[in-house]
């Protein structure tokens, strides 16, 4: 028995109990990827650099070594939990190009060494026995002051705060104390007291802050997203001499100039508000670390966006946390937010690349909006945020993309094959793979319920490839608009519905037609 074998012999997680499901066909299909619109076997392009810059990525990356990646997917090389260890990752690294986003270049090195077990499951949507709240708790660090690897219990720490305009150091505050600002607002900063963790990823923890002293309402309660800094930016010995820090420090400044640009240029009630930052030079310099870094030598000073909060948390988490089957009625509603969302990104230019139950954010818990359902609030009042730019991308009507990046069980075929594809329709994918597994509380391209061995040792990127998957839960509702949905975004791109597309379709458009904020 190969590894692959012994791994997936065995459930990646418990699965939710759903009866009665047909037989795949999977085993009588063929082995290699294979697309019928031929893109298989096809070459990757040159890899469009996330930051903006002409590198490319190698057609082949020895994922190990990391040594020429250049931007870092979400997960794309790994499902979180499910193994806890690159080798054992569905995908076949030989097909990878894999770009590195923010270049995390530890990353998936400390994926390899650090044990997990408080990482949550993003590649199915059953909890694991002891899931919690934290997906990843232990992650490079630059210096204690910085902050990037706050672990959450680290509260004593003092840490450094900056004034514009300043040249450096003006006062220091306790860690539990953030003084920020807020866009456009740079002579007036505001204190905000850290209350608690709410979340953390690959790239950032997120901490619930509450306003001190100030009454404002809407800046009573912020959600603060704190950057991570990759390990070998702390690298004192190679500052401003190695190239590979160089390198490395450029990249993550125009991944986070890029995100900070966008969130500060989108206002949606669907999508997460920045309303300030720690430090008004991340949002007004092009390159703010770089600045920072020559005003005090040595240490990257903590950006923290402040943002707006969503105290029910993620959608997978909650989505979890009640064991799966949500209600029909309440799956449209959170979905045709999700489309009024999108469909104001890419109505303006912004591809998300990221869309997954994880990012979007909930604004009240499902028995809240449950008990809102014959109360005006229901229409006036959006229920979820999408969140995480920090894979979007601006881009002209027909650019199109070369940069592989996203979620693994997220990630169109086009993506996965290499070949230049639609942000737009790499997006309403996402949003197929969304739908179908709130409808079926389990992702799309995941092994099939009751599979056997040889086809759970199969990789999902060939499931995906082959636009390998079915219903199961809902085989026999024939009248369910939104499998419509489903059916025309999970299928070749030539085909591939676009946001207006589903937009128009009567399971959004019904919703959205009685909601006084679309
Ligand atoms: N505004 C918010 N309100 C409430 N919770 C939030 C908010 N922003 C983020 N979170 C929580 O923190 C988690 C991580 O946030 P986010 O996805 O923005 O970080 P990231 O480092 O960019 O993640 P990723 O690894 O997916 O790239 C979210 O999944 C969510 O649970």
């Amino acid at each position: 028995m190969d590894e692959y074998s012994s791994i997936y012999s065995q459930p990646k997680t418990p699965q939710l109990k759903q009866d009665g499901f047909p037989g795949s066909t999977e085993d009588q299909q063929e082995k290699i990827l294979t697309n019928k619109n031929g893109e298989e076997n096809q070459k990757a392009p040159p890899v469009e650099v996330i930051t903006g810059e002409s590198h490319s990525t190698p057609l082949t990356v020895s994922i190990p070594t990391f040594e020429n990646v250049q931007t870092l997917p979400t997960p794309m090389t790994y499902t979180p939990l499910s193994p806890g260890n690159l080798s054992m990752s569905p995908i076949d690294q030989s097909l990878l190009n894999v770009p590195k986003r923010r270049s995390h270049a530890r990353l998936l090195d400390d994926m390899l060494s650090i044990a997990q077990p408080k990482q949550r499951v993003v590649s199915e949507l059953v909890a694991p026995a002891d899931l919690s709240p934290q997906r990843i708790v232990s992650l490079p660090t630059v210096t204690e002051e910085s902050s990037i690897n706050d672990s959450f219990d680290s509260d004593n720490h003092t840490r450094e705060s900056y004034l514009p305009g300043s040249n450096g150091l003006v006062e220091k505050y306790d860690d539990d104390i953030l003084q920020g600002f807020l866009l456009d607002c740079w002579d007036q900063p505001f204190l905000w007291k850290k209350i608690r963790p709410i979340g953390t990823g690959n790239f950032s923890n997120v901490f619930l802050y509450e306003l001190v002293d100030q009454t404002n309402p809407k800046l009573k309660q912020v959600a603060i997203k704190r950057l991570k800094y990759p390990e070998e930016l702390s690298n004192v010995e190679q500052i401003n001499t190695s190239l590979r820090y160089k390198e490395t420090l450029s990249r993550l400044e125009n991944s986070l100039t890029r995100e900070l640009q966008v969130l500060k240029s989108l206002s949606h009630p669907c999508i997460v508000k920045l309303l300030g930052i720690n430090n008004p030079i991340f949002v007004t310099s092009k390159k703010p670390l770089r600045d920072l870094i020559k005003k005090t030598p040595r240490v990257l000073p903590p950006c923290d966006m402040i943002m707006s909060y969503c105290p029910a948390g993620d959608l997978l988490a909650a989505v979890i946390a009640r064991n799966g089957g949500l209600e029909p009625w309440l799956i449209q509603r959170i979905f045709a937010e999700l489309v009024l969302a999108v469909k104001y990104l890419h109505g303006n230019s912004v591809i998300h690349r990221d869309l997954k139950l994880e990012n979007v954010l909930l604004k009240y818990t499902f028995d809240d909006i449950n008990n809102f359902k014959d109360a005006p609030i229901y229409y006036k009042q959006n229920f979820i945020e999408l969140a995480d730019f920090g894979l979007c991308k601006e881009i002209d009507n027909d650019e199109m993309c070369t940069a592989r990046c996203g979620s693994e069980d997220y990630v169109s075929p086009e993506i996965l094959m290499g070949v230049p594809y639609d942000g737009h329709l790499s997006d309403t994918w996402a949003l197929g793979v969304m739908l179908y597994s709130l409808f079926e509380d389990r992702l799309p391209f995941d092994p099939p319920p009751n599979a056997s061995a040889r086809q759970r040792s199969r990789a999902t990127s060939h499931r995906i490839a082959r636009f390998d998957w079915r219903w199961y839960r809902l085989s026999s509702d024939e009248n369910n608009e939104g499998k419509k949905i489903v059916e025309n975004t999970l299928t070749r791109k030539n085909q591939r519905w676009s946001i207006n597309e589903i937009y128009e379709s009567p399971f959004v458009k019904t919703i959205v037609d009685t909601l006084e904020f679309s």
